[in-house]
């Protein structure tokens, strides 16, 4: 069976989590194998190896990201929920499928290396949202965001359609 297929069935559905009518993909069964866990992240080192930064999502993107940046030996960037960076950020407001939110970025994040390449990593992409808002600040500080990965696609919510938009490719291993 391949990748994408192991990993779907690897995820579990939740209803009504955390809202009436969203149905919840737990990722914590997939983070539960260790060896399919480890294979995802190969997946998607290989594929970005040559990138300079890797930047998380908190907090679900941390987990995968952090992951990928350390088997590539690159620098994470971790894009925090409001008021959580203890250094001078940027900040971003976005909409998500269950509410509302705001991300920052520490502003030295990339240090002194100019027009990186950076890879986004988070575990699930719905409306966009999220990611929109992180490309936003990646690019407020010089990155060159080359794809956006995600362990997860909602296909339903068109939020592919609107990061693609920014220019920047969308690489998602299973959608639902
Ligand atoms: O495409 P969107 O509609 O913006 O939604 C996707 C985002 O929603 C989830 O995070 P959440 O904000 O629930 O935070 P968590 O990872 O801390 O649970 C998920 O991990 C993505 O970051
Ligand atoms: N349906 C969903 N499952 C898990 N994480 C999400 N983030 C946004 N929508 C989600």
């Amino acid at each position: 069976m391949d990748l994408a297929q192991r990993v779907k069935n690897s995820i579990r559905d939740i209803p009504d989590y955390p809202k009436k009518g969203i149905i919840f993909k737990d990722i914590t069964t997939l983070l539960n194998d260790g060896e399919l866990f480890s294979e995802v992240i190969d997946y998607f080192a290989k594929k970005y190896e040559n990138v300079d930064f890797v930047c998380g999502i908190e907090s679900r993107g941390f987990i995968f990201g952090a992951a990928i940046a350390a088997k590539i030996k690159k620098g994470f960037v971790p894009l925090r929920k409001k008021g959580k960076l203890p250094y001078t950020t940027i900040a971003e407001k976005y909409a998500l499928e269950y509410g509302f939110d705001e991300i920052e970025i520490h502003i030295d994040a990339f240090k002194d290396i100019k027009n990186p390449k950076v890879l986004l990593v988070d575990d699930l992409i719905a409306t966009g949202g999220t990611a929109e808002a992180a490309i936003k600040l990646i690019q407020k500080i010089g990155g060159d965001v080359v794809a956006a990965a995600f362990l997860i696609e909602l296909t339903f919510l068109d939020g592919a359609d609107k990061i693609r938009e920014l220019g920047v490719d969308v690489d998602s291993l299973v959608k639902y």
